[in-house]
């Protein structure tokens, strides 16, 4: 499975100590991720297969939004945040627009994210 990781600047620390606590996990499968997310990641879990994009409002959400229409893309992980408006409120929504349409999963908080990393435990990656 190619999963799609993203997380905007206030929920990047969070984030990252997730993705570590689920490392194992993360490990059976592939990552993308916007720049600023994946390198924080990286840093943090230097042993996960993650490939970068640009940053989210240089156009990284666009190109994973690429990624889900020519089906590269399996689930998305976006903590985006509520409470901050973002230059690029555009690109964010059309990622959420995009997994809809093409009926992937997507967890937008960490309740939804723990579901899908039980699910994502139980995958094998290809
Ligand atoms: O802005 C983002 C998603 O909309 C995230 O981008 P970065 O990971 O590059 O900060």
């Amino acid at each position: 499975m190619k999963i799609a990781l993203i997380a905007h600047d206030r929920l990047k620390p969070a984030f990252v100590a997730w993705v570590k606590k689920h490392e194992a996990v993360f490990a059976l499968h592939q990552m993308v991720a916007t720049g600023t997310t994946g390198s924080q990641i990286k840093a943090a879990s230097p042993g996960l297969d993650i490939q970068l994009v640009k940053s989210g409002p240089l156009g990284g959400d666009q190109q994973i939004g690429a990624m889900i229409a020519d089906g590269s893309v399996d689930a998305v992980i976006f903590m985006a945040d509520p409470l901050t408006p973002m230059p690029h409120d555009v690109d964010v929504k059309a990622l959420v627009r995009l997994s809809t349409l093409y009926n992937i999963p997507m967890a937008c908080n960490e309740a939804t994210a723990e579901l899908m990393v039980s699910w994502l435990a139980r995958m094998v990656s290809h």
